[in-house]
Order: structure tokens, then C-alpha cells, then sequence
């Protein structure tokens, strides 16, 4: 199975500006890999120029030792000559064909004998479980089923790398999460390579082995979804990852209330750490009796907004607004004093990077 390595690629559609700036990426074989990040940033380009739609201004793509895009060299390979099987947004199914005549189609032009068409088609529509519409029409079937008919045509012909361009994005909420839990197993099942494209970092989040955000063009951060939370390499991954969003306060160069409540933690754990900012996400900011090293302020309760198995709270803290999110029930009223407090905050410098050596309280000490 391939590896998919992105070496300085460039792409830019004229004018000066540049759609994809200097990525480098390395999917591994195997992987899950999401692209993440909001609407322009350059993911539908990035998948678009490793299935050879789009061609690199600059830079190298190759699949394991095959260089399939050199822009120094003057190589491209074309489409479909690179193995991989696309699925969009619109995953147009052939209205006058059958499911089964849908799924073959791809072999049949692949030039795949007849009885060898059969099994295959039959094998790909069981593992994306619609076998038993094999003979229906796609006017016949839910938006899932013609989602799951589009990937098992993808399957079947069993590409060592499959591409993915937000696919979910018609589907309703249920079936969107029923999907994400398909997708998942159908990548360990057919044990491809997978590129998905999103600006849903849930999605992103519930999926992927890796997730690649970007933003403007430019790679953020690679890392596996629990370390892109845990550990956001700078502030836009912070506040793009997570739900609600991480508050980020700045706390510099003459902080007062939150901000200089917060510095002055800081410093008090972390001699001369001098963070331009201090993140904390709202399940991390606690209600009620402080643990001893913790962080902590008073809080008024603006608003409690329960909803089912989790509960967020509005609070005024120092003259600020900031969110917290329990999983178990919070019985305070508006206009009720609390404390508020937290153990994780996650610093950030001038330059908007992560201050990592607090994470393990090194810094200054
Ligand atoms: N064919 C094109 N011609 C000119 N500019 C383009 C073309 N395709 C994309 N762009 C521009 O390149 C930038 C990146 O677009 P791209 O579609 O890759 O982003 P994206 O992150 O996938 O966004 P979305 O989630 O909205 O699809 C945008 O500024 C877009 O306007």
C-alpha cells in the first residue's frame, strides 16, 4: 500500500496569489488522512492535484517510490493512470443504470472480464452494505444508499488510494454521522489509503488517523486527532479545533483583569514565561471547590444551557465572558456566584505558536 509524499508543492491559478503555498505532507501508507480547515484555504486543491486534476505550479508528488507530479522534471501522470479512486460532493450516480450496472461501470472500462465484474461489484456493494439493492435504480434509493453505491464504485476497483471531497456534505445529520462510522470501518477493512477533504473538524476529528489543517494555503499542523486538541500547534488550530471553541485571552503587554489574573498564574508557575496569550477550553474550566494548584477566579453564571448529557455555562469572569462545559448536571441559576477553575491552559507566544514547554512546566524553571 502507498505512501503519499507532497514534497514543496505550489499552486497558484495566476494572478500572484497562491492557492497552495509550499506544502509539505506525508500520508502514510494506510492512513486516514483529513484535510481540515475553513472554506479557500486550499484543500480541494491539494486533493485535486494528487489525483492529477490540477497540475503543481511547483514541487514533486509521488505515490511509494513513483513520482507522479515533478514540476522540475516536466512530469505528470494523468488521472487515470495513478490508481486512485475519487469520490465528490456530487457522487453522480448514472440514472438509467442499476446499482450493479453502476458499480461495473468503472471495471467495464477498465476492461475487466465479465464474471470477474460480477464478483467484484458484488464484493464492494456488501462492504459498503447495499447489496440488497443491487437491482434497484438510484432514483430508488435514500441520499446514504447513493452515497454508498458511489463509494462502492470506487472500491471495486480497488484503488490503493482513495480520495474523498467532503462526500458527506449532502447527507442529512443522522445519516452523516452513520457514514462517518461506515467510512471508518471501511477503511480498515479495505485497508487503503485515505484523503478526505472537510471543514468540519468533527468529522475531521471522529475519522481521521491524521488530520492536516490549513489555512490560506498553508499547512498548520499534522498530527493525530487527540494531539491536534491536546496540543494545538498554534492559535488557529486552537480555536478552529474543539466545540465550543477554546476562549484564547490575550494577556499581553499590560493585561488587566481575566488577563492579568491569568499572567500572574502563569508566572507564579512558570518564571519568566511570558506568553502573549493563555487558552482554556471550556470542558477544562471546572465549577465548584478548586483543586489545591489550580488556577481560580469568581464567576457569576449568566446563563445555564442544558442540553441532555451535557451542560454549558455562561459566566462573567473579571468583566470577561467565558464558557464552561460540564458532563454533569450544573444546578446554579443566573445571577449565582461560583468559583471557577482550571488545571489546563495552553500558552501562546508573540507569534501566535504554541508555548510547548509549559506543557510540562518547564519554562523559566
Ligand atoms: N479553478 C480555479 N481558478 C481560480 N481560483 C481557484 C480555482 N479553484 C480554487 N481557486 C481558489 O483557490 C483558493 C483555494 O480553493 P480551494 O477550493 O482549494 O479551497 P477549499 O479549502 O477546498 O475551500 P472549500 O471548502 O470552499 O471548497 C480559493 O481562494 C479559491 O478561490
Amino acid at each position: 500500500m502507498p505512501t503519499i509524499t507532497l514534497s514543496a508543492v505550489a499552486k497558484s491559478y495566476g494572478g500572484g496569489d497562491y492557492a497552495v503555498k509550499d506544502l509539505d505532507l506525508t500520508v502514510p501508507d494506510g492512513a486516514f488522512m483529513c484535510l481540515l480547515g475553513p472554506s479557500g484555504c486550499g484543500k480541494t486543491t491539494t486533493l485535486r492535484m494528487i489525483a492529477g486534476l490540477e497540475q503543481p505550479t511547483a514541487g514533486t508528488i509521488a505515490v511509494a517510490d513513483r513520482v507522479l507530479d515533478s514540476v522540475e522534471q516536466g512530469l505528470y501522470v494523468p488521472p487515470e493512470r495513478r490508481g486512485m479512486g475519487l469520490v465528490f460532493q456530487n457522487y453522480a450516480l448514472w440514472p438509467h443504470l442499476s446499482v450493479r450496472d453502476n458499480v461495473e461501470f468503472g471495471l467495464r472500462m477498465r476492461k475487466v472480464p465479465a464474471p470477474d465484474r460480477r464478483s467484484r461489484a458484488e464484493a464492494a456493494l456488501k462492504m459498503v452494505h447495499v447489496d440488497d439493492a443491487i437491482d434497484r435504480y438510484p432514483s430508488q434509493l435514500s441520499g446514504g444508499q447513493q452515497q454508498r453505491v458511489a463509494l462502492a464504485r470506487m472500491l471495486a476497483i480497488n484503488p490503493g488510494v482513495l480520495l474523498l471531497d467532503e462526500p458527506l456534505s449532502n447527507l442529512d445529520a443522522q445519516l452523516r454521522l452513520e457514514m462517518r462510522a461506515e467510512l471508518k470501518r471501511i477503511h480498515e477493512e479495505s485497508g487503503a489509503t485515505i484523503v478526505f477533504v472537510t471543514h468540519d473538524q468533527l468529522e475531521a476529528l471522529t475519522m481521521a488517523t491524521d488530520v492536516a489543517v490549513m489555512k490560506d494555503g498553508e499547512l498548520q499542523q499534522v498530527a493525530a486527532p487527540m494531539d491536534l486538541y491536546a496540543r494545538p500547534a498554534n492559535r488557529f488550530v486552537a480555536a478552529f479545533v474543539g466545540s465550543p471553541p477554546m476562549a484564547i485571552v490575550d494577556v499581553g503587554p499590560a493585561p488587566t483583569g481575566l488577563a492579568a489574573s491569568l499572567l500572574h498564574f502563569v508566572k507564579s508557575r512558570a518564571e519568566g514565561c511570558a506568553p502573549a496569550a493563555v487558552g482554556i477550553r471550556p470542558e477544562a474550566l471546572h465549577l465548584g471547590a478548586p483543586h489545591a494548584s489550580a488556577w481560580r477566579e469568581e464567576a457569576t453564571v449568566e446563563a445555564v444551557l442544558p442540553a441532555g448529557s451535557s451542560w454549558t455555562v455562561r459566566l462573567r469572569v473579571l468583566e470577561t465572558e467565558l464558557y464552561a462545559l460540564s458532563y454533569t448536571p450544573v444546578l446554579a441559576a443566573p445571577g449565582d456566584m461560583l468559583t471557577c477553575w482550571t488545571e489546563h491552559m495552553h500558552l501562546f507566544g508573540e507569534d501566535g505558536g504554541r508555548i510547548s514547554a509549559w506543557d510540562t512546566r518547564g519554562v523559566g524553571a
